[in-house]
């Protein structure tokens, strides 16, 4: 029985590709060596796969930046802007296509969230210039080097259908055009693939969403050329991360050798998706979770697997995890400080590859019953530790009543908050953080490793809160922030004073490029012992006359961007963070801090695939964050930022959330993202982002003032706030000045035009 993982995570159980790569753009070392860490990264990856009992080996999964990227690569499809192509794209191009050339000032290709993950891929982009050809020898020369290692390569390859659904295009082109092009680069690459393999993998997981008309009348005709160029050589269709639902007749009829699919999201349909495909189509069980640490309950998987082997028997079955393992840490046995008992619970993605294999050997005949005892134990062992389910946490939750989440109208809360608060029109401020410079974070391992005392890292902290806050003095923003040097993170910070989490060491997960987050993980009830950030932003309130807006992070968010236990509906667990949080909120108003941001970077990421499935997310999803906000009083604002704002259609939950002010990303989009903001006649206060801070491009004044203009069109003066897109911990200090300075001036100047129409109308009643 075929035993294969979708994908396997490629930044390296020490974060190998993440310092090889900042290296090699920093100039300080050579593409030889780039290649030489990447090429090193596969053969450990392949090894981990094959020594764990792996039937075949995934090769294409790994990627300099990201796969959507490379796929471009392959098709050719590099935008006008960085330059002809001539032959296969080089890496110079390559990662100008990725970050952007700060040299010639070409932005970069668009970053955008990969389905509900936390991971970003690049966006392709079709304009009238595209000019498909086969562009890459990536995926050949891979599958080289794992056969020249004597090992069964699965080259995996994006599929035609996600990767169109998932680019966009320029007015007046149509993307889906380019398909009978994009087609035969594919065709060209998988007849050179088959000679060298049994099995092809084509990751379709859009086919997960609520596919788009163009998807379903492509679908069914595009897999059968692929099929057809692959010959004899076998193609897995795979798809992962939710229901099938309308798409299983599409890939009944592809020809297609196999499907893949995620067995414990379709549980409910799996004999009817089963039911409508041909008796020669082999299913592969995605069973092993690629989204979570949790250790496999194998006799539960052993029982699916049965059910399923019942209905198609065993020549057709194979066995796989849920998704790619991209999603999850690499190696737990790296981990040294884990509570001995939550280790035992947990997998990373090594110890997930020996899981499908134990999963395909325990459907063999013989006896397997001291393996299932042993898996048995670990999850008794789980149920029935006391850390996990606590009382009080649960009584608390249950006393949770409607008038909790009801602050009283805005409109009578407003001119209580505009009394104390003496604002400016256009009031400017940041998102949070500032810089997580080189010495602040040596000095946060040096205090972690007992090197110094806890005294010197809080006088550390405290100079450096103090340096953010004469910097924004100084550059006359409105309200401060205190810059949030003390965390590591936003969502790992507040969960490490949390009970009911645990943290790795090394347990990195990419989020793009070289950056990666260390999810914290929730394994129990969760509560917050004591208030968490009181203490450094009454610091930052006591350095300045000024309002400092109290910074917090919000309990989707901390969902989300965690690993969250799968003993409890997500919602549970979303409401014991939304007390925790809700506690941080009124302490810091006890401590006299009467604007606190309680950031909802996650809300928009964590809707569910299918429409039909995204109400009830977003009822619970905008219910805890008012459970969080609304045990305040009336004079204190409550503001909310959420990034990536693709936030049309949920808008009315936007303005359910009841935040006294919010701020989002909108600069990339020009704006144009206020119209709906307009329709809906958005009632609260709203700032939308003027500045792009994922490039350390510093905008101009005049186009700020051109965007501040152009907000003032939808929002009415006395609602815009004036901020970046989002936080500047990853920017530098010259830029961030610089930039914030473009938009102090900016902001100045807006207003005092405004505030002059406004006199002039006075004299003329
Ligand atoms: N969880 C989460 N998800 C998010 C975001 C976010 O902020 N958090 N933002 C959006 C964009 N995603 C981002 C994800 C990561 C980073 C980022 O900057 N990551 C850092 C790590 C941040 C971190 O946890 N840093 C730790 C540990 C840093 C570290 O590597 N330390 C060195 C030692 C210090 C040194 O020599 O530099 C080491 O351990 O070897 C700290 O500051 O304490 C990185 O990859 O470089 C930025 C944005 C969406 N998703
Ligand atoms: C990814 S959203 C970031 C919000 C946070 N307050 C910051 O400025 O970093
Ligand atoms: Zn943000």
């Amino acid at each position: 029985m075929e035993a294969h993982v979708l994908g396997f995570p490629r930044i390296g159980r020490g974060r190998e590709l993440k310092r090889a790569l900042e290296a090699y753009w920093r100039g300080e070392s050579s593409a030889e060596a780039l290649l030489h860490c990447a090429e090193t990264l596969r053969e450990q990856n392949w090894r981990y796969q094959y020594d764990n009992g792996l039937s075949l080996v995934t090769v294409g999964d790994f990627s300099l930046y990201d796969q959507m990227l490379d796929t471009a690569c392959m098709l050719g499809m590099v935008p006008p802007r960085f330059g002809t192509v001539n032959g296969d794209v080089d890496l110079t191009t390559y990662f100008h296509m990725a970050r952007g050339d700060a040299q010639r000032n070409i932005p970069a290709m668009e970053m955008t969230k990969w389905f509900d993950t936390n991971y970003h891929y690049l966006v392709p982009e079709f304009s009238a210039q595209t000019n498909i050809q086969l562009a890459s020898r990536k995926l050949l020369d891979e599958t080289h080097q794992a056969l020249a290692l004597g090992l069964r390569p699965k080259p995996v390859l994006i599929g035609p259908i996600t990767f169109l659904s998932l680019s966009k295009q320029e007015d007046g082109v149509n993307r889906w055009e380019f398909l009978p092009q994009i087609l035969d680069v594919y065709c060209q690459m998988i007849q050179r693939l088959a000679p060298l393999c049994d099995w092809i993998q084509i990751d379709e997981p859009v086919l997960c969403t609520d596919l788009s008309l163009e998807g379903k009348a492509q679908a069914t005709t595009t897999w059968q050329q692929l099929k057809k160029a692959a010959g004899s050589c076998q193609v897995l269709l795979a798809t992962y991360f939710g229901r099938l639902d309308e798409a299983v007749p599409l890939i009944a009829a592809s020809g297609c050798d196999a499907i893949h699919l995620d067995v414990l999201r379709n549980e409910s349909h799996l004999t009817e998706i089963i039911q409508q495909l041909p008796t020669s189509m082999m299913v592969s069980a995605g069973i092993v979770e690629g989204r979570n640490v949790w250790k496999n309950d194998l006799r539960c998987s052993r029982e699916r697997l049965d059910r399923l082997r019942n209905m198609i028997g065993d020549e057709r079955l194979m066995i796989g995890s849920t998704s790619s393992l991209l999603h999850v840490p690499v190696d737990l046995f790296q981990e040294q400080q884990l509570d001995p008992a939550i280790k035992s619970w947990l997998a990373f993605a090594v110890q997930k590859c020996r899981e499908v294999a134990l999963l395909a050997h325990l459907l063999d005949d013989g006896d397997h019953e001291a393996l299932l005892r042993g898996s048995d134990r670990i999850q008794n062992c789980r149920r029935s530790d006391s850390r996990v389910e606590r009382p009080l946490v649960r009584q608390r939750a249950a006393q949770v009543c409607d008038a909790m989440h009801t602050r009283t109208a805005y409109a009578l809360r407003r001119p209580q908050q505009a009394q104390w608060l003496h604002l400016p029109l256009l009031p400017t401020t940041t998102i949070g953080s500032f810089p997580q410079t080189r010495a602040i974070r040596l000095m946060r391992r040096r205090y972690q490793s007992g090197e110094v005392s806890e005294q010197v890292y809080r006088t550390f902290m405290q100079s450096e809160i103090h340096n953010a806050v004469s910097e924004q003095d100084v550059l006359g923003l409105d309200v401060l922030v205190h810059g949030e040097p003390e965390r590591n993170d936003m969502v790992e910070y507040f969960g490490q004073q949390m009970d009911g989490f645990c943290f790795s060491e090394h347990g990195w997960v990419q989020s793009y490029g070289s950056r990666c987050v260390k999810p914290p993980i929730i394994y129990g009830d969760v509560s917050r012992p004591r208030p968490i950030t009181v203490e450094w932003i009454r610091y930052a309130q006591s350095l300045t006359d000024k309002p400092i807006k109290g910074m917090v992070t919000g309990p989707v968010t901390m969902l989300c961007w965690s690993f969250v236990r799968d003993d409890l509906p997500r919602d549970v667990v979303c409401r014991q963070l939304a007390l925790a949080v809700r506690d941080e909120v009124q302490d810091l108003e006890q401590a006299g801090i009467q604007l606190i941001q309680i950031d909802e970077a996650a809300l928009r990421e964590g809707m569910p695939l299918r429409k039909d499935e995204a109400e009830t997310y977003l009822r619970w999803a905008v219910d805890c964050f008012r459970l969080t906000s609304a045990g305040v009083a009336d004079t204190t604002q409550i503001h909310s930022h959420m990034c990536y704002s693709d936030f049309n259609t949920i808008l009315p939950w936007i303005a359910a959330m009841d935040a006294d002010v919010i701020s989002i990303e909108a600069s990339r989009s020009n704006m144009d993202l206020l119209e709906g903001f307009r329709r809906l006649e958005y009632p609260n206060e709203i700032g939308p982002g003027i500045y792009d801070i994922h490039s350390p491009r510093v905008p101009e004044v005049a186009e700020l003032i051109d965007l501040i203009w152009r907000a003032l069109e939808v929002v009415p003066k006395e609602k815009l706030w004036i901020n970046p897109d989002c936080g500047l911990k990853t920017r530098q200090w010259p830029e961030v000045r610089a930039a914030l300075r473009n938009m102090v001036s900016a902001a100045h100047q807006v207003r005092q035009r405004v505030e002059q129409d406004q006199q002039s109308c006075r004299t003329a009643d």
